[in-house]
């Protein structure tokens, strides 16, 4: 039995895994750490980051006319429709990756003249929080629901990863002031130009953040009080996407200095909402450093973007997709025969206990249910409906046979349809001849049996495939194929069990017939000498599926327990990979 193991975590997997990839231990740099986060994040060792999708919150606020800001209020609902009709930044960013965004107004003061930001107003704005609160504390818990239910949706839509932007004039002034009492610093340290500002404004920004502090000295005492005071709808939206984020295991990017305030006041919440943080990019705002160092995260980029709208994530993302390819494709030394000089040898492995397959599985649960459900519903049939089979239902069929694996990739299958009647008739007469024939193999009641078995589908299915193995296709030497010749006959049978399987998923019944002489058919069909044909195969609709195989229903013979057919380690040896 297996020795049991200390448990090792993702991360001590994921390290494991990287360093034993064909590169110089470490020479990722900064992108090793990335790579890990995602596998704890995910809690894969080989994490998959390929639906990504692009969340921006907007809103107004009230603070923005204090003249806090170069641009005016308008702006925001301006950008929004710009981003939506994709010709903002983040649009041109996020076209060109084929990441859907999604514009949510959570509180702009204008109605949005475009269908496709979606509404989802609080509020026309919030209040001046240099006079009173910018929200109420109802309207504070109503944006983070409304962040938490678009998260709740991107999951369901199969979304594997979220980045995160915002728009909203004067919000870098509502961060900053939620940000000096987040992390209980003077606003100077945390102040910036914003869209641009120049001296004075930038001193007037201070002046009123100041104000605005002194107003609320409660907000101290408590996150959601300070997001109420000091916050905005986009950004307390924002902190419900990280927060929900958190609960799906989902990694969040970042963008830049709002973003970054939301996800500090989500963790402040939930400290676990941290873990699943990843910082795009360290933006010309000061009060940046200061929130990122707060949350321990390392920015990948550092370009001086003073953005938002999602840019600085969208810039960074295709660097966190392609690590996680890194990680997924480059062959490890093992895998390439290569010389690993210094690296941890590598470990064998061990037989997981309970925990997650390290990779994410590409199929909805409902996708894998079909797959199951087809193969259990598949049946050998011999009763067939005259109609025809549609072309395009034909056509899928056939590929899926042709995609059959073989060995040496050597297709040694042709398939010949044939749905012309007086073939099929004459197909029909050499195989019933041989089934009469084979009848004298048994005697009594297995006699009897034997004969109520009907090749008549030949006569009535619509269409017959007859499935031919060509022994010469692939040259004299087929890769994989030096001791075990019949192989190429085993990529044939592939090819037939695809045909089957599709034809059932739709809806097409399949019989298979191999009561005939070879070369009576080569014979009808003009097949030349070395192709054998070694399968004929009776598709079209059928009026019924039975339950079960027809044979075990006739009493001929019943299917074997499965805890008959596994061995474990030798033969003879019962495994326990049965109930
Ligand atoms: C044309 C334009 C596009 C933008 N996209 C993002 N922002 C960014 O700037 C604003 C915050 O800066 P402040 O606090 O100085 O107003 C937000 O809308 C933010 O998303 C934009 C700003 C403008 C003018
Ligand atoms: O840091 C940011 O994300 C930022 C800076 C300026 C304006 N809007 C956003």
């Amino acid at each position: 039995m297996d020795e049991p193991r200390e448990r090792e975590t993702i991360e001590e997997r994921a390290q494991a895994r990287l360093d034993q990839l064909t590169k110089p231990l470490g020479s990722l740099g900064r992108l090793e750490p990335v790579i890990v986060r995602l596998a704890k994040i995910t809690g894969r060792v080989i994490p998959r980051t390929e639906q990504p999708m692009l969340l921006v919150f907007a809103a107004d606020h009230g603070v923005a006319e204090e003249g806090v800001s170069r641009y005016a209020p308008e702006v925001t609902e301006e950008m929004a429709v710009n981003l939506a009709m994709g010709t903002a930044v983040s649009s041109v960013l996020a076209r060109n990756q084929g990441i859907p965004i999604e514009v949510v107004d959570v509180g702009i003061a204008r109605a949005v003249r475009h269908p496709a930001v979606l509404n989802a107003k609080v509020a026309w704005g919030t209040q001046n929080f240099v006079e009173q609160s910018a929200m109420t504390p109802e309207q504070a818990r109503q944006a983070v629901d409304i962040g938490q239910e678009r998260v709740r949706r991107a999951v369901g839509a199969g979304h594997d990863i979220l980045l995160l932007g915002e728009l909203g004039i004067g919000n870098t002034t509502a961060a900053s002031a939620l940000a000096a009492v987040l992390l209980g610093v003077d606003p100077a340290e945390v102040l910036g130009r914003g869209t641009g500002l120049d001296d004075r404004a930038l001193a007037h920004k201070e002046r009123v953040i100041r104000q605005a502090l002194a107003r609320h000295p409660e907000a101290m005492q408590d996150p959601w009080d300070a997001m109420a005071r000091l916050g905005g709808f986009e950004i307390a939206a924002l902190a419900g996407a990280v927060l929900e984020a958190a609960r799906h295991r989902m990694p969040v990017v970042l963008d830049g200095f709002i973003t970054g305030v939301a996800a500090l006041w989500a963790t402040r919440v939930d400290p676990a909402a941290r873990d699943v943080l990843l910082a795009s990019h360290r933006s010309a705002e000061p009060g940046h450093r200061r929130v990122l160092d707060e949350l321990g995260l390392t920015p990948l980029l550092d370009l001086e973007l003073r953005l938002g709208e999602g840019s600085g994530a969208l810039f960074a993302y295709p660097l966190i997709r392609l690590a996680g390819r890194v990680m997924a494709e480059t062959a490890t030394f093992e895998d390439a025969r290569v010389t690993p000089v210094g690296h941890p040898p590598a470990e064998t492995p061990k037989r997981l206990t309970a925990e997650s397959p390290p990779v994410a599985r590409d199929f909805s649960d409902s996708e894998r249910a079909a797959v199951y459900r087809v193969i259990e519903a598949r049946r050998d049939v011999r009763v067939f409906l005259p109609d025809p089979l549609p072309h395009d239902v034909l056509q899928r069929i056939l590929r899926a046979g042709h995609l059959a694996p073989s060995v040496g990739f050597m297709q040694p299958w042709n398939f010949i349809v044939v749905t012309d009647r007086t073939t099929l008739d004459r197909i029909y007469t050499v195989v019933d001849r041989e089934r009469v024939r084979a009848a004298e193999n048994y005697s009594g009641i297995r006699q009897a049996h034997y004969l109520r078995l009907k090749v008549e589908g030949l006569k009535q299915a619509p269409a017959t495939l007859c499935v031919t193995l060509d022994r010469q296709r692939g040259g004299p030497h087929v890769l994989g194929r030096n001791t075990i010749l019949e192989t190429d006959l085993m990529s044939v049978a592939c090819a037939i069990e695809n045909i089957w399987l599709a034809a059932r998923a739709e809806g097409v019944a399949a019989g298979w017939v191999s009561m005939y002489r070879k070369e009576d058919i080569r014979d009808i069909l003009g097949i030349p000498e070395p192709v054998d044909p070694v399968a004929l195969l009776s598709l079209g609709y059928t009026p019924h599926f039975a339950d079960e195989p027809g044979l075990q229903r006739a009493g001929w013979a019943r299917r074997l327990p499965l805890a008959e057919v596994i061995y474990r380690e030798c033969w003879g040896r019962p495994g326990d990979f049965y109930d």
